[in-house]
């Protein structure tokens, strides 16, 4: 009796209101949300205690922390590499899953949610970039997202700083003439470059990362810290010292340009033919946000015909960049491989994070750092 009560309830998936939220086995062995008044407890404790746990998949080997506070309260299978997962084993694996623990690297389109069917609840991914995410779709579906922001904010930032000196000192050429004979005496104008005091630095993107940029070269003495940003950062901007500009002036003025903007379609391809035109000709173009924001054979052209002075990129279209690449012919052009949040501590973080905000939604608690758009 008790369980033909409890079967007519969950096949109509009728929602209590809520004090408690447990995963149970359908009569289809469909898992479902359930939700439930303390009246019915004693009608489900026995469901429950045979209950399947909710199952997650994991599109690469993540660290320890994570994988064990996931395996505490789920079925965990992962992609074991090497590389990322493809696409086919994705498609294989996501089929009915409740939870997907995803990287930058897959494309989560409406193929792989309707691949995975109305159990997925919740997708969380390893970064503070979202382009990757289908995010209109997956909404439409009420899945949830889950990203990392704040926590890598510090190493993409150092980073950013790291590959603007190694471009405008010229660290990787100066480096390889040392090992091939190339340098032959000190010589008064041999490999140098711009130096930053003095000098006007421009954040395209004043969100956190940019600000930490910002903070991180003002000891360097520049003149002045311009940012190009969609609103007023008023506050952070005074405590800094830095003065907001248009675009345009942005580019006109800066003799360094750190991007830290997220890609979207207003942000697609803005440093195009016509914007590195409008740079100055000593000027330094450091992108460690997204490919897509820069047209790259507008930037390659530039850089080829010395309209800029030189590029650092940790990202590009596509990645990894084909070796026969002409960015990898460039002198005045350090190529890094997406390495901005790659510090120990900060990605163990970042996959720490996903594992709590997945355990969060299963117990139906509020996720840690839920992507609200
Ligand atoms: O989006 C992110 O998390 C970064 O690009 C990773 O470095």
């Amino acid at each position: 009796m008790k369980k033909l009560v409890a079967e007519k309830i969950m096949s109509k998936k009728s929602i209590f209101k809520s004090t408690n939220h447990v995963y149970m086995k359908n009569i289809k062995e469909k898992v479902v949300q359930f939700t439930f008044r303390s009246r019915f407890v004693p009608v489900f404790a026995r469901y429950y205690s045979n209950m399947s746990k909710p199952s997650v998949y994991i599109t690469r080997e993540v660290n320890k922390e994570a994988l064990d506070l996931l395996n505490t309260q789920c079925d965990v299978t992962f992609w074991t590499g090497p590389g990322p997962v493809p696409r086919s084993e994705l498609l294989k694996n996501i089929e009915n899953k409740h939870a997907l623990f995803c990287m930058l690297t897959d494309r989560i389109d409406s193929a792989i949610l309707d691949r995975a069917g109305n159990n997925l609840k919740i997708i969380a991914t390893m970064s503070v970039g979202y382009d990757h995410l289908d995010v209109p779709e997956i909404k439409k579906r009420n899945i949830k997202i889950a990203y990392t922001p704040g926590v890598l904010t510090d190493a993409t930032a150092e980073l950013a700083v790291a590959l603007l000196l190694a471009t405008s000192r010229r660290l990787l050429e100066a480096n390889e003439e040392a090992r091939t004979g190339g340098w032959q005496a000190w010589s008064p104008f041999w490999m140098c470059g711009p130096g930053l005091k003095g000098s006007t630095v421009g954040i395209a993107g004043f969100g956190r990362i940019g600000q930490e940029i910002a903070k991180r070269l003002k000891p360097f003495n520049p003149e002045r810290i311009i940012y190009y940003n969609r609103s007023e950062r008023k506050k952070e901007a005074e405590e800094i010292g830095a003065e907001r500009v248009n675009f345009d002036d942005l580019l006109t003025q800066s003799d360094f340009i750190s991007v830290s903007l997220s890609l979207t379609p207003e942000t697609k391809e803005m440093f195009n033919e016509a914007a590195f035109s409008k740079m100055k000709t000593n000027a330094v173009f450091v992108n460690t946000s997204r490919g897509g924001v820069v047209d790259q054979q507008a930037l390659i052209k530039a850089l080829q015909q010395k309209k800029i002075w030189g590029a650092g990129l940790d990202v590009m279209t596509p990645e990894p960049l084909p070796l026969d690449n002409p960015l990898f012919k460039l002198k005045n052009c350090v190529i890094l491989p997406h390495i901005g949040s790659a510090a120990v501590e900060t990605r163990k973080e970042m996959g720490l994070i996903c594992a709590k905000n997945i355990v969060a939604a299963f117990k139906g608690d509020p996720l840690l750092t839920e992507l609200k758009t």
